[in-house]
């Protein structure tokens, strides 16, 4: 089985999730591209949801496939969000971003009751780290932040080169909400939840890609079938 298959599988365990009158977060990506696909069947079946997107391309998505959209401002609450995520811990801490969605899709799974992650079983890792960990800032003063951030780092004990964004086009990366992203190349991060705190306090910095105890359950789809994680 490829891997787009295992995501659509994994996509298709979390839809049992969702019940009628549920309002959802719809995540960015291409495992949570198949799950808007997923939903969007049923509900031209009958199936009464209504979604907030976490990018402008989901968005697009949603309403190609017949999803009714809302926002944050028009509901309190959300349900439930379904998303993918570019790693998963045992914790079910996160690293997201790696389309630059991370600061939609962090707003959105902080505002839902609960979050599902689905995602191929490559995705599954001891530590977070190996993939660059996206880091959203502010264009302006991007020196002065970048020093921040690596004063950051070596508080928590990590270290790696700062890299920023670039579109395919080779312009600079920006992301839905006109900001730029620098990826940080870290390997290996042991203290996820005390780095997450340090780098939410810098200026400058608008939101990075550690998803801490926002995830509740995950859904790795491999070749052994489906394995369902709860969060302890
Ligand atoms: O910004 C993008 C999101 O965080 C994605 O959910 C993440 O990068 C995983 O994407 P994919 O399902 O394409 O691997």
């Amino acid at each position: 089985m490829n891997s787009e298959e295992l995501k659509r599988q994994a996509a298709a365990r979390a839809l049992e999730y969702v019940q009628s009158g549920m309002k959802l977060g719809l995540g960015t990506g291409s495992t949570a591209r198949h799950f808007v696909e997923l939903l969007g069947a049923r509900v031209r079946d009958g199936l009464e949801v209504i979604g907030v997107p976490t990018s402008e391309t989901t968005r697009h998505d949603a309403i190609r496939c017949g999803i009714r959209l809302t926002t944050l401002d028009e509901v309190d609450r959300l349900d439930l969000t379904v998303d993918g995520a570019d790693e998963i811990d045992p914790a079910l801490n996160l690293i997201k971003g790696g389309g630059g969605a991370l600061l939609r899709e962090k707003i959105v799974a902080a505002a839902s009751d609960r979050m599902i992650v689905i995602a191929d079983d490559t995705k599954w890792v001891e530590t977070l780290g190996r993939f660059p960990l996206p880091i959203e800032v502010i264009p302006f003063g991007l020196g002065a932040t970048q020093r921040a951030i690596e004063k950051a780092f070596v508080a928590c004990g990590v270290a790696g080169e700062l890299v920023v964004r670039k579109a395919k086009d080779g312009h600079v990366f920006v992301t839905d909400g006109g900001h730029w992203i620098v990826d940080a190349h870290l390997g290996r991060i042991g203290d996820a939840p005390g780095l997450a705190q340090s780098l939410g306090l810098i200026p400058g910095v608008v939101e990075h890609g550690l998803f801490i105890g926002l995830a509740s359950v995950a859904m790795l789809a491999g070749s052994q079938g489906i394995r369902v994680v709860e969060r302890q």
